[in-house]
């Protein structure tokens, strides 16, 4: 699953490098890869082995879950669509609330101690969905847990996640992507080295000399 996953999104271009002119992430940091999960929603068959694996993760780590609350924006159509398959209640919580209207932050109906799992499309940080698992808790929603399609697995994420006891899943991950990568020839070898020295700390960009 994990490297078929990672050859879709590799065959349907949501991976993109760009080592001399590397892109600036959510939080702020330098990267020559970035990947664009959003796409997956224009491939049908890609898209539905995302959501079918998106929901047997839910079934296998979160069986008591009782509603799936979307990242905004790229969470949301992987939450609407996961929970589709589960049968299960969705909603999706802003980046902030709104300034007009019901003010909501959190969209869709919310219990206190409804147990709510986290929809969101990719970890860099772990930053974003952090947030709405705060926004969540705020409002009294038990949350077991967070499901997305990749983790760049780096330790920023790990230590966030152990920092807020919030367990996550996800269907890749960065290290299977560059294997997959380079067994099907999509990156050169002056790339790979790039990748792997901006990996080992995403912070220092001396990877940038490499
Ligand atoms: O783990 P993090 O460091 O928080 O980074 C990952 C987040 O960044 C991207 O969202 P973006 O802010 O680009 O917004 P979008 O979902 O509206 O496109 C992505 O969809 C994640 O939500
Ligand atoms: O951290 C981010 O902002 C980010 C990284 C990435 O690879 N893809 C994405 O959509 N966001």
């Amino acid at each position: 699953m994990e490297k078929q996953i990672a050859k879709d999104l590799l065959d349907i271009q949501a991976v993109f490098l760009r080592p001399s002119n590397p892109f600036t992430w959510a939080s702020g940091i330098k990267s020559p890869i970035y990947c664009d999960n959003r796409l997956t929603l224009s491939y049908p068959k890609v898209r539905k082995d995302i959501e079918n694996g998106l929901a047997k993760l839910i079934q296998n780590h979160y069986p008591e879950c009782e509603c799936l609350m979307g990242t905004a924006t790229a969470g949301i159509a992987h939450a609407a669509l996961a929970a589709e398959i589960l049968e299960l209640p969705m909603g999706y919580v802003r980046g902030g609330a709104k300034s007009h209207g019901r003010n909501n932050r959190i969209e869709g109906l919310v219990k206190p101690g409804m147990k709510v799992v986290v929809v969101e499309d990719l970890i860099s940080t772990g930053g974003s969905s952090l947030e709405c698992v705060d926004a969540l808790q705020e409002a009294g929603c038990e949350v077991i847990g967070m499901v997305a399609i990749f983790t760049y697995g780096l330790p920023k994420a790990t230590e966030n996640f152990a920092a807020k006891d919030c367990s996550f899943y996800t269907l890749t991950n960065y290290e299977t992507l560059i294997d997959v990568a380079v067994e099907n020839n999509y990156i050169k070898e002056s790339e790979l080295e790039k990748l792997k020295a901006w990996k080992k700390n995403p912070s220092d960009e001396s990877w940038m000399q490499k």
